[in-house]
């Protein structure tokens, strides 16, 4: 958000019609019914996690030999990697501006979030084992973001500091993101 304040104003903007203008003192938690009609901020949400996914690269060995849906033969054992980062960043899964964050690509003309195939968005994998979590991890996202958001001013403590992604089992933030924060005086 600090490097995209237009994303960061179409989110007060969503959160001021749905939540109404809620001074910091007056801030509550948002309820599961007022966060199902932030589409813009659920957009916002999976737009980070396709640009820097927690989970960055995953694996499975084949219990047995076995043909992929494209043809690809593979042997019993064999260890097959899949690159959610990668993935996010492919201009034939996310068009040639897939390196920017947009919010609004998940939406549709009404403004409506669209999921994507998680076979083309891995970030909770796929398939009859998918993370279990997902719903609750996608909650407690959009819990603390418009929480901060509504309340804080958050700037980048160096304006042109830049993402530094050390990918790992969960991936981090070499030197972690140091920023300024102010309260937000409505
Ligand atoms: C943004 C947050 C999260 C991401 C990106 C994420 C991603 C993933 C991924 C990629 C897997 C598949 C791992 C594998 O099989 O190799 C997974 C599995 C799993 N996740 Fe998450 N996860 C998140 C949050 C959570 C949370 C909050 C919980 C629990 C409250 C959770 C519980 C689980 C469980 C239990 C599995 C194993 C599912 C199975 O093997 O049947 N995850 N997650």
């Amino acid at each position: 958000m600090a490097q995209n304040p237009s994303a960061e104003a179409r989110i007060l903007e969503e959160s001021n019609r749905v939540l109404g203008q809620r001074t910091s003192s007056s801030l509550t938690i948002p309820s599961m019914e007022e966060l199902r009609k932030m589409h813009y901020l659920q957009g916002a949400v999976y737009e980070t996690l396709r640009l820097y996914p927690p989970v960055q690269m995953d694996s499975k060995f084949a219990k047995n030999d076995d043909v992929l849906p494209d043809g690809t033969y593979v042997k019993k054992g064999t260890r097959v990697a899949y690159h959610p980062y990668a993935m996010g960043r492919m201009e034939t899964i996310w068009e040639p501006d897939c390196l920017e964050f947009k919010p609004e690509r998940w939406l549709n003309n009404d403004g409506v979030l669209v999921p994507e195939n998680p076979y083309r968005y891995p970030v909770f994998q796929a398939g009859v084992r998918p993370c279990l979590g997902k719903d609750m991890g996608l909650l407690a996202m959009k819990v603390v973001a418009i929480t901060l958001i509504k309340q804080f001013h958050i700037k980048l403590a160096n304006p042109s500091w830049a993402p530094h992604f050390i990918p790992g089992l969960t991936a981090t933030l070499k030197g972690g993101m140091p920023v300024v924060v102010t309260e937000r005086l409505v």
